[in-house]
């Protein structure tokens, strides 16, 4: 199973912070991150990260194709709340893939601990059934 992370330049050291404490659990996982973020947290952390564009450059488009596709099980966006992005259609766009192709998607730390934990103790395996059942059909 992979995890997206993505985080807005505000939401960066909130983001690193959550990879520190949950980097036990984070690298069992195929991790997939926006430029900036993926670089952070490579810095920060011993998780191997494959990084597409920043997210302003078409990064979160890039997520949202591995949606599409299934690759991606579960997303982390730390969205920053108070500062408006020139690419907020492109994060809007990801979030509704989410929704369409039914991918939990964290937008704050408070879901995202939630999410996390659930994922460590087996609650979105569910993901996997469906993906072999999809791959069947
Ligand atoms: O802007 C972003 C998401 O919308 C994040 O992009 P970066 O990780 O490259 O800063």
């Amino acid at each position: 199973m992979n995890i997206a992370l993505i985080a807005h330049d505000e939401m960066k050291n909130t983001m690193i912070g959550f990879c520190i404490g949950y980097e036990a659990i984070l690298k069992k996982y195929g991790i997939y991150a926006t430029g900036t973020t993926g670089e952070k947290i490579m810095d920060a952390t011993e998780l191997k990260i494959n990084r597409v564009a920043s997210g302003p450059l078409g990064g979160d488009q890039q997520i949202g194709s591995l949606v599409v596709s299934q690759e991606i099980d579960l997303v982390i966006f730390l969205r920053d709340p108070l500062t408006s992005q020139a690419h907020e259609p492109d994060i809007q766009a990801l979030i509704r893939l989410c929704d369409v192709y039914h991918v939990p998607v964290a937008t704050n730390l408070a879901s995202a601990e939630i999410f996390i934990k659930g994922l460590d103790r087996g609650e979105l395996s569910w993901r996997e059934v469906r993906k072999t059942n999809s791959q069947r059909s």
